[in-house]
């Protein structure tokens, strides 16, 4: 058995993350025995139709007995909730794992509650899409995808190399930094990115009322791909905006200060400003293709659009 095999692995939360990692998994050979839970009777149906897992349950206390790996994938707000309800039930010696989008408020919120007999290492896979649920996850979407760890003070090192290798093995890239430094870097790059779409289709909606249909009709791919990610699953954003609640603020309040300066400029007629933020802004692009960070474009771009959701 290499070090990202083992022999039980745990699914609790069996959505887009959840199931991509179930048929990662299996498509690898990462486990002889995946064992999916999921609060919603439907949804772990669903997961046994697809033929995701060897055993299911909707008792999380249940999943995790005998498991060697535990990988916690649920909205953020419900990390408290899952911790509680294994906590008695985990093995001696087991990694304990979780996918969520921000990272100090989910060690908050399970930490506490982990025996000191298991291996608690917080993960973020950064990959994913606008799609929720066990439908909508495939094995490669971790394929070339960074997958960030925010380690404890205390993390045996062993633990933390197993896991970081079952994450190289899904084909992620690994790396791993401070939970408070996650949140900051994720706020800008993913959150804002995010509460921006949401709003700027939020406004759009409201304004089709005033010019009826016209916001559909002439939508441009910029606004399209705006839809993109204001169709993200409003349980999981709504719980990511609450608990990354200082890091968003702190970053949307120098976002408006920004917004402000080019509305200056704009309505100053300040073109040469305007230019040089517009030129400075497209070697950021420039520079995420040259790196190689580009992946997303084939698959989750426009395309995605004409896709069934
Ligand atoms: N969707 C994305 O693009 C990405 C999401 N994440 C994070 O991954 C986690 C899961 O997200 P998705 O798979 O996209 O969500 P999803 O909505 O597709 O799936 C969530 C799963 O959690 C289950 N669930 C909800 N509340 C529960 C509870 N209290 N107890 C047990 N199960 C519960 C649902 O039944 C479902 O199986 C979230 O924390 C999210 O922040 C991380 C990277 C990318
Ligand atoms: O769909 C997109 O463009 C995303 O950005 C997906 C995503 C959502 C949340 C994360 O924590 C990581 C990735």
């Amino acid at each position: 058995m290499s070090a990202a095999q083992f022999d039980r692995i745990a699914l609790i939360g069996i959505g887009l993350i959840g199931s991509s990692i179930a048929r990662g998994v299996r498509e690898k050979g990462l486990a002889k025995d995946i064992v999916i839970s999921t609060r919603s009777l439907e949804t772990l149906k669903r997961a046994e139709e697809l033929q995701l897992g060897d055993h299911y349950t909707p008792s999380a206390a249940e999943a995790v007995k005998d498991a060697d790996l535990v990988i916690v994938s649920v909205p953020v707000g419900a990390s408290e909730s899952v911790a509680k309800q294994i906590a008695a039930h985990l093995k001696p010696g087991a990694i304990v794992t979780d996918v969520g989008s921000t990272k100090a408020s989910v060690i908050a919120q399970m930490a506490p509650h982990l025996p000191s007999h298991v291996h608690f290492i917080p993960g973020h896979p950064l990959a994913g899409t606008e799609k929720s649920g066990p439908d909508a996850g495939f094995a490669d979407l971790f394929k070339g995808r960074w997958c960030i760890f925010t380690p404890l003070p205390d993390t045996d090192p062993k633990a933390l190399a197993r896991l970081v290798a079952f994450w190289e093995a899904l084909g992620s890239k690994t790396d791993q930094m401070e939970p408070e430094h996650h949140d900051k870097v994720l706020a800008i790059v993913s959150h804002l990115p995010h509460i921006i779409a949401y709003n700027i289709v939020g406004t759009a909606d409201d304004l089709a009322a005033v010019t009826e249909s016209e916001v559909i009709k002439y939508s441009a791919s910029g606004f399209r791909d705006f839809t993109r990610l204001a169709a993200s699953d409003p349980t999981m954003w709504r719980d990511i905006c609450l608990h990354n609640k200082d890091a968003i603020l702190e970053m949307l309040a120098r976002f408006s200060e920004d917004l402000a300066s080019l509305q200056r400029s704009i309505r100053w007629g300040e073109g040469d400003k305007l230019f040089e933020l517009f030129s400075r802004t497209r070697t950021v692009r420039r520079s995420i293709i040259d790196a190689g960070q580009d992946v997303d474009v084939p698959d989750f771009g426009r395309h995605s659009l004409d896709k069934k959701a």
